[in-house]
């Protein structure tokens, strides 16, 4: 189902549609390729905003390398680039029903049965990004969209690499998504590998349920607060899920469960028709 078969793509070869999104770098539109028909999302991205000549075209190019070939139900589909003088596009699967952190934002907080799909959705997304050493990195509300089957796509590369690595992560936007050993600096082998995707699901999760970020505080106490792992799960969240948000929100990344622990956890079976 690759229907954008040309390699080389121009503006041109688009109608523009209404705007879906606007990222901290430059704005999303729904686009239509003009020949086939085929219904898109077309990322633009000024280069004038973008950090000049700091290699964030092969940033770009990285994000495309790593997205073009990731195929799943449950990651955004990146089809192609290209770029005019002033602006890089990225031509994107296009998600039906938007952006999850504003479905969060205007029902509060999910009920544990759709917390529960959702987590099973990412689960099955990460242990296919881990399996071919893709660490995404940015795991958060954001960065998530919505299909028109209400099946949640993990998006926005933008961020991700391959394990096991240890890049500076320039922080910029939140830190509450950020595990201990992401913003342990000092210590020059802050090497870290994909279980850093595991903290940011145990963190996703507690966000579907209760509404907040465990962590969310003023920037020195979040950071104090990621370092000890100190949250607290209020009384009404069901015993299960507390059990896999605390198996999740674990410091040592080694002890963090498995995702396929995750997928066969008990919350997840009492809330997921098997097989889903
Ligand atoms: N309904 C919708 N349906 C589909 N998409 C929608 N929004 C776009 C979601 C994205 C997918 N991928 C992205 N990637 C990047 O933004 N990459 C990025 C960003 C900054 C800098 C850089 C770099 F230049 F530094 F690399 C690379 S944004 C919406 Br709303």
């Amino acid at each position: 189902d690759q229907p954008l078969v040309p390699k080389q793509f121009h503006l041109g070869m688009f109608e523009i549609g209404r705007p879906l999104g606007k990222g901290k770098f430059g704005r999303v539109y729904l686009a239509r390729e003009r020949t086939t028909g085929f219904i898109c999302a077309l990322k633009v991205l000024y280069k004038s905003e973008l950090q000049q000549g700091s290699g964030v075209e092969k940033q770009v190019r990285r994000e495309i390398e790593i997205q073009s070939n990731l195929r799943h139900p449950n990651i955004l589909k990146l089809y192609g680039h290209f770029h005019d003088s002033k602006r890089i596009f990225l031509i994107l699967e296009y998600a039906g029903k938007g952006e999850l952190y504003k479905h969060l934002r205007r029902e509060n907080r999910f009920p544990e049965w759709k917390a529960a799909q959702y987590t099973a959705q990412m689960a099955s997304a990460l242990r296919y990004l881990h399996r071919k050493h893709v660490i995404h990195r940015d795991i958060k509300p954001e960065n998530i969209l919505v299909g028109i089957h209400g099946e949640i796509k993990i998006s926005d590369f933008g961020w991700s690499v391959h394990a096991p690595n240890n890049r500076r992560k320039t922080l910029c936007g939140t830190l509450d998504y950020l595990p201990p050993e992401m913003i342990r600096s000092g210590s020059k082998d802050n090497w870290y590998d994909e279980k850093v995707d595991l903290w940011s699901l145990g963190v996703l999760i507690y966000e579907f349920l209760v509404g907040e970020a465990p962590f969310e505080d003023t920037p020195v106490m979040t950071h104090r607060r990621i370092a000890r792992a100190d949250m607290t799960i209020p009384d009404w969240v069901s015993k299960e899920a507390r059990d896999l948000i605390q198996k999740l929100l674990v410091l040592d990344p080694q002890k963090r469960l498995p995702l396929e622990d995750v997928q066969n956890h008990p919350w997840i079976i009492k809330h997921c028709v098997k097989g889903e």
